[in-house]
């Protein structure tokens, strides 16, 4: 095996990584990156995400973008669109350029920008990012997203379902992943109801979106692999 797959829990420890060179797949479950997915499974152009408010208010003004900005699960003021996947499967997602931030997805992918390549992954394109990893013969990471900093349930449990389908080309780099292994392995069978008694969870179901969360943990809906090119997110061809 000449490859590795290492795993960050947060993006607070991504400086503890070396990414020049690797391929980096940034994950947060709920929702970002799985909202990411479903946006360029349903013909959407690219997606421009960004890590500040500021930045993305920017884009309101200019001609051709489709706005979306979400703070603590909930859709900012002015904003047409919040961080709902159901909202990404709608008519006008076909081929729009979509500018998003979010409390954590979006941080996480600009803390990624180092790598070589940088993925967007979720339960919901999961085969389809590990079979592309497997053509590129590099070293990865997985970068979680988690919540404010945070370690968080979903994202280390994709890491672990990701490394279960790479684990014949690519030797798991430290502790981390073989934690990230072992935990998906032991709640595989009962993601959902697992994912759903996460803290991260119930903190969105008071915001009333029980039904994202179901979605956003639904294994393999999608055959899209999402690949920064640089300020975009686009659908590899
Ligand atoms: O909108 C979401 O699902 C979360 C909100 S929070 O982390 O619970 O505040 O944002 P995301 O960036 O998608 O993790």
């Amino acid at each position: 095996m000449s490859n590795s797959i290492d795993v960050c829990l947060s993006p607070k420890l991504i400086d503890l990584y070396d990414l020049e060179g690797k391929i980096v797949v940034v994950v947060d479950i709920l929702r970002a990156t799985s909202v990411m997915t479903t946006a360029l499974a349903h013909g959407a152009k690219e997606i421009i995400p960004v890590e500040k408010l500021e930045v993305a208010k920017e884009y309101l003004t200019k001609e051709g973008y489709l706005c979306a900005a979400e703070r603590g699960g909930e859709q900012i003021a002015g904003f047409p669109l919040d961080n709902s996947p159901f909202n990404y499967m709608k008519d006008n997602i076909k081929g729009a350029s979509i500018v998003i931030t979010t409390t954590n997805g979006t941080v996480a992918i600009e803390k990624s920008a180092v790598a070589d390549q940088i993925l967007v992954g979720s339960f919901l394109n999961l085969t389809s990012v590990a079979e592309y990893i497997k053509t590129q013969n590099k070293d990865v990471v997985v970068h979680c997203a988690g919540w404010k900093g945070k370690t968080n349930m979903e994202d280390t449990l994709y890491a672990g379902a990701l490394i279960e389908r790479l684990q014949s080309t690519h030797a798991l780099g430290c502790d981390t992943p073989h934690m990230a292994l072992k935990y998906w392995e032991a709640v595989k069978n009962d993601l959902q109801q697992t994912v759903a008694d996460s803290a991260h969870a119930k903190r969105l179901n008071k915001l009333n979106i029980t039904k994202d969360i179901r979605f956003c943990t639904q294994i393999d809906e999608y055959d899209v692999v999402p690949k920064m090119e640089g300020t975009s997110l686009v659908a590899v061809k």
